[in-house]
């Protein structure tokens, strides 16, 4: 459905988005993540026609997007600079798209009725914006998005400014909206629970380019590279410069740590989610101090100080049982939990 070749964007040295290319197949739902000014926001504006490229691309089914203004796209946007037109009334938002592209007004009044029980707020067409909370003002920037019937919805943070709890049911009711209705969608988002909640696939960006992408569990389970794997918000990453891989063990500044079968070999990045860091008698295996714990719901994570110079490390322990501040324990690592990531 969106095929991006080769797109890059310059704000003078400064490449925001560098010769990416990217296909978003139709009913796909792809979520861009990446740290603060990675060019998520840049690659979604050149989309949306908001945004020339000075070189690449941006075809929409088939069709080359070059010179075509952001009307005429045939993508519907909810960006959080795109608010609500605070002086027309919930229907007069969402038929706003509408009008623009001639729509008879009884037919305009029948897709705003359907579009309001579609995000959840039937009969609410006459009510003032100004009087929906947050979760409602989202929800009508969305149907405004969709009722032009949009070939490709962009979303930028939509619900970034929405707390949490509601943040994570709209996710919920977004992701199921998607999946009734077919849409294909293309989203950025810099929160990763909101994306991997949403998408199919995620793409993380690094300075402009893709650093990777794969469906939710295969970034999660599998990040490309140490970036990534921080980025996820792993703690205990190493970078390839500091691993060696041979056969099942790798020679880390932790000492010797076990690895699965089939891992790559030779010098690689490596990663110890923190379930597979385990808490021992402080003679056996690497020996720490135990330097604070951060509460986490159902477990505790505890960080750790080796004693010898080497990288702190965090462990996932129960409640019960995680030791105290100050508390001398021994490290050792469960294979299962160690990856070694692939470049
Ligand atoms: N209009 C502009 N003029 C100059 N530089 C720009 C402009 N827009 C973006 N940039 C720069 O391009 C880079 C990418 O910005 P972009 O907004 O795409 O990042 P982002 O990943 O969306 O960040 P954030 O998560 O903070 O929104 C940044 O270095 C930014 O400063």
């Amino acid at each position: 459905m969106l095929r991006l070749d080769h797109l890059t964007v310059r704000f003078g040295d400064r490449r925001a988005v560098d010769e990416v290319s990217l296909d978003v197949a139709e009913h796909e739902t792809v979520c861009v993540l990446g740290p603060s000014g990675s060019g998520k926001s840049t690659l979604l504006r050149v989309v949306a026609g908001l945004q020339a490229p000075q070189a690449g691309r941006v075809l929409l089914a088939g069709a080359d997007l070059a010179g075509v203004p952001v009307h005429r796209r045939g993508v519907g946007l909810m960006f959080q600079d795109h608010q609500l037109f605070p002086q027309r009334d919930v229907a007069g938002n969402i038929a706003f798209g509408l009008r623009m592209h001639g729509t008879a007004r009884t037919e305009a009044e029948a897709r705003v009725a359907e579009l309001l029980d579609l995000v959840g707020l039937p009969g609410a067409g006459r009510r003032s914006v100004a009087t929906l909370s947050g979760g409602e003002q989202q929800r009508v920037a969305l149907a405004r998005a969709l009722a032009p019937r949009p070939k490709l919805l962009m979303l930028d943070e939509p619900l970034g400014q929405l707390d949490r709890s509601l943040r994570e049911r709209l996710t919920v009711e977004l992701r199921e909206l998607f999946g009734r209705l077919g849409t294909t969608v293309l989203a950025v988002t810099h929160d990763q629970g909101e994306a991997f909640a949403l998408a199919d696939r995620v793409i993380v960006m690094r300075e402009g380019r893709i650093a990777q992408s794969g469906a939710p569990i295969e970034v999660w389970q599998r990040p490309a590279d140490a970036f990534v794997a921080r980025f996820l918000g792993f703690g205990n990453v190493l970078d390839a410069a500091d691993v060696t891989v041979d056969g099942r063990v790798a020679t880390t500044p932790w000492g010797e740590v076990p690895l699965p079968p089939g891992s790559p070999q030779g010098a690689r990045a490596l990663l110890v989610r923190p379930a597979g860091v385990r808490l021992t008698e402080p003679r056996d295996g690497l020996p720490c101090r135990v330097e604070g714990r951060t509460f986490r719901g159902d477990h505790v994570l505890v960080h750790l100080r080796p004693d010898r110079d080497a990288p702190a490390l965090e462990a996932a322990c129960p409640l019960a049982s995680a030791p105290e501040p100050g508390a001398r324990v021994g490290v050792r690592f469960l294979a299962a939990e160690v990856t070694a990531l692939d470049s």
